[in-house]
């Protein structure tokens, strides 16, 4: 029986890894949960899966949580903070962490399950993004293994052999990442000036919360996840190319030299990602409908515009600069997108504010954890003064 802690157990790919861990009592048991700020949701859950702890990030909640848990009759622990949340990735009370925190909150626990050798399910991209090879080197030395669940990597994983092999000598020419192109596919520039966060976190394909789902309307999500590829699976920025797929259905492909291009399809549904990560090296049944492939009939592809989302393009210039500029990158764009969700900044203005904290923090180099929170406070900083003088 896998013992398994889902941190952000409140959100979408926390319901999703519920969804799935409920179909299989006899593999898998939630043995913490955790939630920002959701007391009655995770509560809520707790009396569903009955896990040994719960454990709310926002301190000034504990007494609430406790007093919930006790009401309804639950023997559930009760904790709060984020050193509960990486006292629990490292501790015995699992041997599996589902790192779905959305943003750089999900950074400590993920860590901290790395070099505690547990098995790391990765939803949480920001923590790879802002912590790269520190964060392979905390797995390599805690002994564990890392599944990929974000649908594209998940997929990458499945069409490379043995999952995250040495690509050279694999024969890998170039890794394909999907981008379904997001709300405003097509549009350009000055037609987005009045988009709305109801509008942005509208996504054609996918369900999911409002900061991944506004980061895929800029195609920041697809930054994100070109230099997750890139730590990974050890590919350089040229050895990774986006293409957008407006069907969401191949989630993402591997060329070989040899002229083979391999692809993963799939209805868009992560609890096949996640099914899979949970399961790996088997296989099991996630409920998810298998395809019709007659009733698609066609698949497009099309080059992404990077003039009207330049998000992606800052991504590939943070990733080529190196060092901790996409650690930048991703501070300057988390104040961005809230900003934004908060109705402070237009959606034009999100690349606008990343690009000028890139501009203002040149790259260092990456030296330890510590270091690197020195400079995602910096940048976020940065991020709010440049807020400050455009309101
Ligand atoms: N949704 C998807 O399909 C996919 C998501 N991902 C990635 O997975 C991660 C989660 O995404 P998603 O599930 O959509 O996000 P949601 O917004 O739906 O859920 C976020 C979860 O994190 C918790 N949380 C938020 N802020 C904090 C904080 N400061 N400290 C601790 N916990 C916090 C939330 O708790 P509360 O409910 O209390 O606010 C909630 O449980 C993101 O990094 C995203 O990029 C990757 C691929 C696909
Ligand atoms: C489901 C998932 O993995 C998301 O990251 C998804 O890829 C978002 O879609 P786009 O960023 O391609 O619009
Ligand atoms: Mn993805």
């Amino acid at each position: 029986m896998k013992q398994i802690a889902i941190f952000g157990a409140t959100g979408s790919i926390g319901s999703s890894t519920l969804d799935i861990i409920a179909r299989h009592p006899e593999r898998f048991r939630a043995s913490v949960l955790s939630a920002n700020r959701q007391v009655d949701a995770l509560v809520a859950l707790c009396q569903r899966f009955e896990p040994d702890l719960a454990i709310i990030a926002d301190p000034a909640l504990e007494g609430e949580l406790a007093a919930k848990l006790k009401a309804a009759g639950l023997r559930c622990e009760a904790a709060a903070g984020p050193s509960a949340l990486d006292q629990a990735a490292a501790g015995p009370l699992c041997d599996t962490v589902v790192a779905a925190i959305v943003g750089a909150a999900g950074l400590g626990s993920t860590i901290a399950a790395a070099r505690a050798g547990k098995r790391l399910l990765l939803a949480n991209k920001e923590s790879i993004v802002i912590s790269g090879e520190l964060l392979l080197q905390a797995l390599n030395e805690g002994g564990g293994e890392l599944l990929p669940v974000d649908s594209e990597h998940n997929a990458i994983f499945q069409c490379l052999p043995g999952g995250r092999p040495p690509l050279a000598r694999s024969g890998v020419r170039r890794l394909i990442l999907t981008a379904s192109g997001g709300p405003f596919r097509g549009r350009k520039r000055d037609e987005l000036t009045t988009i709305t966060p109801d509008q942005a976190c509208k996504h054609p394909k996918w369900s999911m919360g409002r900061k991944i789902s506004v980061d895929s309307a800029t195609l920041m999500n697809k930054g994100l996840e070109v230099i997750e590829a890139h730590h990974l699976f050890g590919a350089s920025a040229d050895q990774i190319d986006v293409v957008v797929h407006p069907e969401s259905l191949i989630h993402s492909m591997v060329d070989y030299v040899d002229g083979s291009v391999l692809a993963q399809l799939g209805n868009p549904d992560m609890r096949t990602a996640i099914g899979y990560a949970l399961a790996w090296p088997e296989r099991i049944d996630t409920a998810v409908p298998t395809l019709d492939l007659p009733a698609i009939g066609k698949l497009h592809f099309e080059e992404p515009d990077l003039e009207t989302f330049r998000c992606l393009a800052l991504a590939f210039q943070a990733l080529r600069a190196g060092g901790d500029a996409t650690t930048i990158l991703n501070a300057a764009n988390e104040v961005a997108v809230e900003a934004f969700l908060n109705g402070q900044l237009a959606f034009n203005a999100i690349p606008d504010l990343v690009e000028r904290v890139l501009a203002e923090l040149p790259q260092q180099s990456v030296v330890d954890i510590p270091s690197l929170m020195d400079r995602d406070r910096a940048a976020r900083e940065a991020a709010l003064r440049v807020l400050a003088s455009t309101c």
